[in-house]
């Protein structure tokens, strides 16, 4: 294998890690040799052969099959030559600054780019009033929520903003998976004091993602006494992670009760506002970029209502469609926007199930949900139970007798009857027509 093949699976493997486990664990691997299906690495250390081995072996093989080379196994040697202090190597890129020897920050993710919608105001006006800097209000700030719902980008815009207010202060970021590293780093080359050090040093640490910590026993214990050393002396301390602290799985109760001491806040999913918003600041960004392409009315709310996972996605999307409209030199139209996006709109089409569909319903119209399934045939109920019916035909894909059976065991001609009727129902009343459009809409957010 040559090195420019190697090269390329680094780039795929980047990709596929992201840049926290790529820089950690990815970049210190010295591609070597391809003997008889055995790809042959030099690493810093054993401990980072093992990891990789245990964590990542599979993807490398995979990917390096994937480039069209016949891998079986992979090994890792620590070279004779190799001292301990070998750091990994690391590539900054152009839109990178550094923090004080933390994790690269994105000069992208600012206050400014953030859009602030009722999921996120909280968080953002938590984050803001941190940024702000002087006496620590509430320690931790810890910040939490799902994917891609923007914990990193507020992480960033908070050591931006504290290190233009005061460049001086010593603004620490990385992700615990960095935290671990540099850790288990500091054990092997007998360097605890200065780790100790570094970390006791810094005016605000921040770190990102630590529901990765769960489970390891050391680092944990270490993160806590780091912990309590900058509570200690009045040190702000923001933490995200993908879930509240009481929900991080095998982490030690002190730890948990230490998170909780401060202010938790959520990122909540994002709501229609709100991705409509980030989707045109994003489409002011592209417009500058590429002034000469045009985007039809009506795309972007057809984005913001199709795709609701996450923010990433949604920028992904946004990103693809600029790109194949100026490659094609043609208007983004909600044509075009549906060709060269439909894999994405079909996999963030929701799941829905029959339950919710009649959970949501007899909130609606105001019901008891027992009420809906019930055997009442007053219209008051029956109505919206063949309105239900007809939404568990439409968007799941059950079939007329396993519908009717969680409608209280009915028959399946019940069903059917119940879908023909509102069929008839929408042509003749607008109301019912709302009806089913408002419902459908909620049972897709
Ligand atoms: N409110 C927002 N305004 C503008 N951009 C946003 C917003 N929320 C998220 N984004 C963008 O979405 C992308 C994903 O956000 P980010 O990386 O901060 O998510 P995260 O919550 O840290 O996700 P993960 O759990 O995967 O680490 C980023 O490019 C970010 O800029």
């Amino acid at each position: 294998m040559t090195n420019d093949i190697w090269a390329k699976v680094l780039n795929t493997l980047k990709g596929a890690l992201g840049a926290n486990s790529y820089s950690s664990w990815i970049e210190p691997l010295e591609f070597t040799q391809l003997s008889d299906g055995v790809a042959i690495f030099d690493v810093p250390t054993n401990f980072i052969g093992n990891y990789v081995s245990q964590n990542f072996g599979d993807q490398i093989i995979y990917h390096m099959n994937n480039a069209g080379e016949d891998v079986q196994r992979l090994q890792f040697r620590v070279p004779s030559q190799s001292r301990p202090t070998t750091k990994p190597k690391s590539i900054k890129k152009a839109n990178e600054s550094e923090a004080a020897s933390g994790a690269p920050l994105d000069n992208r993710f600012t206050f400014d780019t953030f859009v602030v919608g009722k999921p996120n105001e909280l968080a953002h006006a938590a984050a803001r009033r941190v940024a702000e800097g002087g006496p620590v209000t509430f320690n931790p700030l810890f910040l939490y929520g799902g994917v891609g719902l923007g914990k990193t980008h507020l992480m960033h815009a908070i050591a931006h903003e504290l290190k233009e207010r005061s460049p001086e202060l010593n603004v620490l970021y990385l992700s615990a998976e960095q935290f671990m590293y540099r850790f288990i780093t500091a054990l092997r080359e007998r360097k605890m004091m200065d780790f100790k050090q570094l970390f006791r040093s810094v005016d605000v640490l921040m770190v990102d993602d630590v529901q990765f910590i769960g489970g390891k026993d050391s680092t944990q214990e270490e993160f806590f006494h780091t912990f309590n050393a900058l509570v200690d002396g009045q040190k702000q301390i923001i933490i995200s992670a993908d879930r509240a602290p009481g929900e991080i799985k095998d982490l030690e109760e002190r730890i948990k009760s230490r998170l909780q001491c401060g202010l938790v806040v959520d990122l909540h999913p994002t709501d229609y506002e709100l991705r409509l918003g980030i989707l045109q600041s994003k489409v002011d960004v592209y417009s500058a970029q590429y002034p000469e392409l045009e985007i039809a009315d009506g795309v972007l709310e057809f984005l913001a209502h199709r795709i609701s996972t996450n923010v990433r996605v949604l920028e992904g999307a946004l990103t693809r469609l600029f790109a194949f409209a100026s490659l094609v030199g043609r208007e983004i139209t909600l044509e075009l926007t549906q060709d060269c996006l439909s894999d994405v709109l079909k996999a963030s089409d929701r799941k829905v199930t029959v339950e919710e569909i009649q959970r949501k319903v007899s909130e609606h119209y105001n019901i008891r949900l027992s009420d809906m399934i019930g055997p009442k045939r007053v219209r008051n109920y029956a109505r919206p139970r063949q309105i239900a019916m007809y939404l568990a035909k439409q968007m799941t894909s059950r079939s007329l007798p396993e519908i009717g059976r969680r409608f209280g065991g009915r028959d399946h001609t019940t069903v059917m009857h119940g879908v023909k009727r509102i069929e008839e129902l929408m042509a003749l009343d607008s109301q019912i027509a709302d009806d089913l459009e408002l419902l459908r809409r909620a049972l897709q957010e």
